[in-house]
């Protein structure tokens, strides 16, 4: 379960953009973040992890409070919070197991992953997760030989090979075109319910979060104030989280009920 209590970040002398938030998030569940631009999702995403320093409060990855780890067991630590990402952040030049395989960079000898002598149980637990989401076949390509979603497929397998404890996309379909986004989207659904893995997304695009999602938080200035099942989401919450911002730009296409 991740416990978040109290959480507040500030950049420098400015004003809180996360203002004493409080959130839990507990196991098999995809929860999207939405809000507008500048609500504060991307620093709380990353406040998770402290890829972003909080400036208070708490954060408990089942029973490990982060914000006050040393950087040293902060960098241990981190293994059990997986990360995908907009851009995928792939290497292009390795390949796909190799991509994957750095998911367990930190686990095994820097001369076992330079040599590419992945620990067999290492390759096991690729392949299945690999078949998984569909990309097996291209164990042995380029990472820049693939398309988006394949890529992005790559990113999320190389996430789990962590075996985090909980997995956290920023954005993870804005390069994407619609259907492929759609179905990593579904995927990610999918391996929360698979794996008893709770999700977290950040996201724009409400259609996408509605229709696959288990809970939705709504953020405006730094604060939750929408937090229930996306059938919940009706026009009077979406005018409340996105006061002022025209339809085209909360990225709703279509009608919201
Ligand atoms: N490194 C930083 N230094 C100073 N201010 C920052 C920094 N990062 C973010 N901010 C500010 O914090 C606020 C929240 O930004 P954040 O990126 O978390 O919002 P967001 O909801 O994710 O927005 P978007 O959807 O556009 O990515 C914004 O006002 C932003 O300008």
């Amino acid at each position: 379960m991740l416990k978040i209590s109290k959480l507040t970040k500030r950049y420098g002398s400015g004003d809180p953009v996360l203002k004493e938030l409080d959130l839990t998030v507990e196991g098999d569940q995809l929860t999207s973040v939405i809000g507008s631009s500048g609500a504060g999702k991307s620093t709380l995403l990353r406040c998770i992890n402290r890829l972003v320093e909080p400036t208070s409060g708490s954060v408990d990855l089942n029973g490990t409070e982060f914000t006050t780890l040393n950087r040293r067991e902060l960098r241990t630590a981190r293994r059990r919070i997986g990360m995908v990402f907009q851009s995928f952040n792939l290497i292009d030049r390795l390949t796909v197991m190799e991509n994957v395989q750095s998911g367990r960079l930190g686990y095994i000898s820097t001369w076992a992953a330079l040599t590419r002598r992945y620990p067999r149980e290492d390759i096991r637990h690729a392949y299945e997760l690999m078949e998984r989401v569909g990309i097996a076949h291209y164990a042995d390509r380029r990472a820049d030989e693939l398309s988006g979603g394949e890529r992005q497929r790559v990113g999320v397998v190389r996430a789990l090979m962590q075996r985090p404890e909980i997995l956290l996309a920023d954005e993870p379909t804005a390069s994407l075109d619609p259907k492929t986004s759609e179905q990593i989207m579904s995927l990610l659904r999918d391996l929360a319910s698979e794996l008893k893995l709770p999700v977290i997304i950040n996201i724009h695009n409400v259609t996408e979060a509605k229709e696959y999602s288990d809970r939705i938080v709504g953020m405006r200035y730094g604060r939750i104030i929408f937090d229930d099942l996306p059938g919940k989401l009706e026009k009077a919450e979406m005018d409340e989280i996105y006061a002022g911002v025209p339809a085209m730009d909360r990225a709703e296409v279509g009608a919201v009920a």
